[in-house]
């Protein structure tokens, strides 16, 4: 599950998976999409969300085990198509939420656990434990093609693409900000948690209008946007 507090015009969004690995299955893909429902509700200008995780993980990804407990290959195949289909809208209303996003990685954010992280716009992570991994090569799983798309639009390095995807390396926090992926490491994740509060009063405090925001922010992936449904328009808050 995750719980959404409000620390002023901050947005704190806490995976508290009921496993320690905060695997996304639809209860929590729900749970998520609730929140974003309500973050969104009640944004203004100066709001940001920062989204962290209780435990050694952010996420480890999908909730494999729920897939395969359908029994047979087919219903199992099924589940997982289901999961894929459920948090697309998760990664669309982080794309287009109408404020500053920041994710504090505070422990392993794997598959579709790595794609919630950089679905967000700044991205702070502990160097102290936690790996950024893609294991859909080692599982024998393409990829569905929101999730390559995202990958492609917000990892510019085709090293770090080839290395993400089609090694499987498992990216420690310092490695991932050699690449370009994460902005900042950190010693624990308490300071990571810290920084990324420091960072988002810093962002509050600009005031930013958040439609005008989005839009911008969509207009950098524009493919993305395509992919997840997301149309852009042209807004002038002011003049
Ligand atoms: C035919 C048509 C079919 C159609 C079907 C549908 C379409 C197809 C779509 C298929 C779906 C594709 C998309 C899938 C998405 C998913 O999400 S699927 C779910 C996938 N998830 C996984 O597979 C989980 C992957 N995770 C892992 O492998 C591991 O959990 C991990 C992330 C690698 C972590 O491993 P773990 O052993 O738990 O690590 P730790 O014990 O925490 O650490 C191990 C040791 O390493 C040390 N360490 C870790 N990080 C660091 C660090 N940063 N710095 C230093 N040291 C570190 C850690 O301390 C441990 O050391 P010791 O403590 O000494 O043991």
């Amino acid at each position: 599950m995750c719980t959404l507090e409000k620390r002023g015009n901050l947005f704190l969004l806490t995976l508290t998976g009921d496993d320690e690995q905060n695997r996304l299955n639809p209860t929590v893909i729900d749970s998520l999409l609730s929140a974003l429902s309500q973050i969104k509700s009640q944004a203004t200008p100066g709001s940001v969300l920062i989204t962290t995780a209780h435990g050694r993980f952010l996420s480890n990804g999908f909730d494999l085990s729920w897939a395969r407990a359908a029994g047979s290959g087919s219903d199992a195949l099924d589940r997982l198509r289901f999961m894929v289909k459920s948090f697309k809208p998760v990664v669309a209303e982080l794309i287009s939420l109408p404020m500053p996003t920041i994710a504090a990685v505070t422990g392993h954010a794997a598959a579709a656990g790595f794609l919630l992280a950089i679905s967000h716009d700044h991205i702070l992570m502990r160097g102290d434990k936690g790996v950024l991994y893609m294991p859909e090569i080692d599982l024998g799983m393409t990829l569905p093609e929101y999730f390559a798309v995202a990958m492609r639009e917000k990892i510019k390095s085709p090293a770090a693409l080839r290395d993400m995807l089609l090694t499987g390396a498992k990216l420690k926090a310092v490695e991932a900000v050699k690449m370009g992926i994460v902005d900042s490491a950190h010693d624990s994740a308490e300071s990571t948690l810290k920084g990324a509060v420091d960072l988002g009063e810093q962002l509050a405090r600009r005031k930013l209008n958040g439609e005008v925001y989005a839009e911008i922010r969509k207009s950098l992936y524009p493919e993305l946007c395509g992919i997840l449904g997301l149309t852009q328009k042209d807004v002038v808050s002011k003049l």
